[in-house]
């Protein structure tokens, strides 16, 4: 078994080179290349099916990938200790995951396994205040959960396990308006380098951040810029690889990705 990650940074970069992932004979993510550090967002868009939790997944190490080349602060998966990687790079579910019992409960569970003893935590019953819930929710069953309240609680526990780059695969999909600015603002604030999935066109201009557009079939893959700079259109498929690197001024991306 793993050593818990005690010697973990408290700034990392997460990078990935040329990186390929399929489902059957299908290439869903191919050559693809990005870096992101903590406090940096990288907002994922694209069609339906093209991919988007199928990467938050393999960037989780929940589903293995074909070939390239994934990192945190230097060390693979592997280096780290699978348990490990996930306790840092946390994968924050799209739709209301059947938990048994209460959020409390499995906030409680988690913080038992190996991985994420000795780890620094946040304030759960904050976070779950700067998120628009009672504290009560927190001793409710998941059952007798709103499908916004569901997703808000999962969120914040993700959050107060403290996890260095957190993986979020359309985190405001069930909420209201004045709910949305509170998960955007309390995300924006967190310090983990966010990896956020995201079908609402004015989300990353509220938070700031770049833009990554996965295409289907051949089309180019578009990286944006922060804040309302002009997209930039990649490369076609078959040259070198998607790349974002993790840099102040905005970035050239060098090549496409494609199926
Ligand atoms: N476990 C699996 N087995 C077989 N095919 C899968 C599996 N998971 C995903 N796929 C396929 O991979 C492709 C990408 O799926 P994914 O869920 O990543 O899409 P998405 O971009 O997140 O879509 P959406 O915006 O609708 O959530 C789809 O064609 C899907 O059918």
């Amino acid at each position: 078994m793993s050593p818990p990650p005690s010697s973990e940074p408290t700034f990392a970069q997460l990078s990935l080179r040329r990186l390929q992932r399929s489902v059957g004979e299908r290439v869903i993510i191919s050559n693809l290349s990005f870096s992101l550090s903590s406090g940096e967002t990288l907002f994922i868009t694209g069609p339906s099916g093209v991919g988007k939790s199928l990467l938050l997944r393999t960037l989780a190490y929940l589903d293995p990938f074909d070939s390239g080349e994934l990192k945190l602060a230097g060390k693979t998966p592997i280096e780290w200790g699978v348990p490990n990687w996930r306790a840092l790079v946390t994968y924050v579910h799209q739709s209301r995951v059947q938990h048994k019992g209460t959020p409390a409960e499995l906030y409680f569970t988690l913080q038992q396994f190996r991985s994420q003893r000795g780890r620094p935590r946040g304030d759960l019953p904050a976070l779950v205040h700067q998120l628009g819930l009672e504290q009560a929710v927190l001793n409710q069953p998941w059952s007798e959960l709103s499908g916004g309240q569901a997703q808000r609680l999962q969120l914040a526990i993700a959050i107060a396990l403290r996890p260095l780059v957190l993986l979020l695969d359309e985190p405001t999909s069930a909420l209201d308006t004045e709910s949305t600015r509170r998960v955007e603002a309390v995300l924006k604030g967190c310090g983990a380098a966010l990896i956020w999935v995201s079908h609402d066109p004015g989300q990353p201009g509220r938070v700031g951040g770049r833009v990554l557009t996965l295409p289907l079939g051949n089309e180019s893959a578009v990286l944006t810029p922060p804040q309302g700079a002009s997209p930039v259109l990649s490369p076609q498929f078959g040259s070198p690889a998607t790349t974002l690197d993790s840099s102040p001024s905005p970035e050239k991306p060098r090549g496409g990705r494609g199926q």
